[in-house]
């Protein structure tokens, strides 16, 4: 549905721009859930800010593509090119966000039935009013909100409700792609799972594609079916996300498991992950990661491993467990790849 190729994203030009996403490349199936982790400043929301166009100056696409195939035998969709006109179109039409602020994303003043139909009016200005109230009674009982919650303010819901709101607001224009940055964050575990046990039925039946950002892997392991982690603006490993699970090849990816307790499977001690994320600004040489690598050894300082296929030549090359197309950046699975 969507191909990202050597995305990179600067805030800043010139010679003071701070490279925050640097040479992406993923590519997102139909009906997929991808899951982008990594701790917080690796790039994550830089990233579906710049394949969306939603990047607030001073942030700008430095280079890459960003190809969306509407899959209708309509032509392929340029994103980083479209115009104004082409944007409102794909934008919540063809791909929709609930935003990391999801919970104060709603006007506190307005009513839910207010901000429902605001979204349908602006997008299918071919409804009249009581079709945009039927059609936002239906989004709320998609999401399991009794439909006179409509008249409700958002301060009279909970965090939970209000998060389903946004998911139903998201929903409203049949999006093929939703993009989620820590939607489920500000809430307890048990809301979390409630509410991705709602999103997950919702796919099934209306067959969106989605990117699920999380700092939380654990969560990814259960809900996404590949796993995309990024370090220092880069991805460090994809796999499908069992594999990342059993057999995480990269040190980072290893640790980021060993962070979060996963609440089903086999119990897992918790390490944690010494040090603290780079500061873009001055990443370390090399693969940016090795200042904290438990595994860091002669090559990992001086060059930028890429991403790749697991070597079988380099020390340590591991095969997946699961099956399936897999990448890692890292010496210890590399032969011989670098950057130029
Ligand atoms: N407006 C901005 N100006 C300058 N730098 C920025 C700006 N927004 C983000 N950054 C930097 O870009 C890097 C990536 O930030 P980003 O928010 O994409 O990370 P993230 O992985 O989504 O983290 P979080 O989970 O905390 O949102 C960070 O180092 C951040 O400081």
């Amino acid at each position: 549905m969507l191909r990202i190729s050597g995305l990179s994203v600067d805030y800043g030009v010139g010679e003071r721009a701070v490279r925050a996403v640097s040479d992406v490349s993923l590519t997102l199936r139909r009906g997929e859930v991808l899951g982008l982790a990594g701790e917080s400043g690796s790039g994550k929301s830089t990233l579906a800010y710049g394949l969306t166009r939603l990047l607030a100056p001073p942030g700008v696409v430095a280079c890459g593509t960003v190809i969306y195939h509407p899959g209708d035998g309509s032509e392929p969709v340029d994103v980083l090119a479209l115009d104004h006109a082409g944007l409102r179109r794909f934008r919540w039409a063809q791909t929709s966000i609930v935003f990391q602020a999801a919970m104060n994303a709603l006007n506190p003043v307005d009513k839910i039935s207010a901000q429902l139909t605001d979204v349908i009016k602006a997008h299918r200005p071919d409804l009249d009013r009581a079709a945009r109230i039927a059609r936002a009674r239906e989004l709320l009982g998609l999401v399991g909100i009794p439909a006179d919650r409509l008249d409700s303010y958002p301060h009279q819901l909970s965090g939970g409700m209000r998060q389903r709101v946004m998911i139903g607001m998201a929903l409203a224009l049949e999006p093929r792609i939703v993009i989620m940055d820590e939607p489920t964050t500000a809430l307890d575990v048990v809301m979390q799972r409630q509410i991705l046990a709602v999103f997950t039925r919702l796919r099934k039946r209306l067959d969106f594609s989605v990117v699920f950002i999380t700092h939380d892997l654990s969560l990814l392991v259960e809900f996404a079916d590949r796993i995309a982690i990024m370090y220092g603006g880069r991805i460090v490993e994809e796999a499908p996300a069992a594999q990342i699970y059993r057999d995480p090849l990269h040190p980072y990816s290893d640790g980021l498991l060993h962070s979060f307790p996963a609440l089903r499977g086999p119990r897992r001690e918790l390490a944690g992950i010494p040090g603290s994320p780079p500061d873009p600004r001055s990443l370390p040489s090399g693969c940016a990661f090795h200042p904290r690598c438990p595994k860091a050894f002669d090559p990992c300082a001086r060059e930028v491993p890429i991403l790749g296929a697991p070597g079988e030549a380099g020390p340590g090359a591991a095969q997946g467990a699961g099956g399936g197309a897999r990448s890692v950046a890292c010496w210890l699975h590399t032969s011989d790849r670098s950057t130029a």
